[in-house]
């Protein structure tokens, strides 16, 4: 349940690799697939319409709608596998958690490309929260390019196991950005949860 700092420059980043035991995290997994009604979202890229590739679902309070890609999305009411994992979430990033963004890669295939997480209805430090259910995939960071830098080099990477928690605070998402590469492994299905506190 213990978080350990990841070591990147101006951020906040702490990671608990056991947060869920793993027939608790197999559990959830298997509640989320049939309580959470999963999309195929549209998203922007390079300023085209495409199907994103993973399943996902906007949950949360009433009025944490939220802007994604160029898209306003109304959340889902919480289901109740996740009404129930709320509190504990929030008592252990110590931040009342209002939204959460589901995503679903069905395999290697699925990912979610270079982005950081900074909307403005998320404050200028926002708090993210982010567990980990099913197969095990590669996270990666790279640092925002620095004034007059056209490139940064820097970057971390970490393996998310299921029952993982990863927190982004601070200066994160200002800094750095995350993605979650595709690969051509043979990878089983894996379920992510970003708890969010929505400004709405
Ligand atoms: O699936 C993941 O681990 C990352 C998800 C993510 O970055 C996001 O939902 O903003
Ligand atoms: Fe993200």
């Amino acid at each position: 349940m213990a978080f350990v700092p990841l070591p990147l420059a101006d951020a906040d980043v702490r990671f608990a690799p056991h947060w869920l035991a793993v027939d608790a995290a197999d559990a959830l997994l298997t509640a989320l697939r049939r309580e959470v009604p999963w999309h195929v979202h549209r998203i922007r890229l390079f300023g085209r319409d495409v199907d994103s590739p993973r399943l996902s679902c906007w949950i949360g309070d009433p009025g944490t709608g939220y802007v994604y890609s160029g898209t306003r999305f109304e959340p889902h009411p919480w289901p109740p596998a996740l009404a129930a994992l709320r509190p504990r979430i929030d008592a252990a990033v110590g931040t009342r958690m209002n939204s959460v963004l589901a995503n679903r890669y069905r395999d290697g295939r699925d990912g979610m490309g270079w982005h950081a997480d900074d909307e403005p209805e998320l404050g200028p430090r926002p708090v993210i929260a982010s567990l980990s259910l099913g197969a095990p995939r590669r996270f990666v960071f790279r640092r925002r390019p620095r004034r007059g830098e056209r490139a940064s080099t820097e970057k971390f990477e970490l393996e998310l196991p299921p029952g993982s928690l990863l927190l982004m605070a601070g200066d994160t998402q200002r800094y750095w950005q995350h993605a979650l590469p595709k690969t051509a492994r043979p990878v089983g299905e894996r379920v992510n949860l970003t708890f969010r506190s929505v400004t709405p």
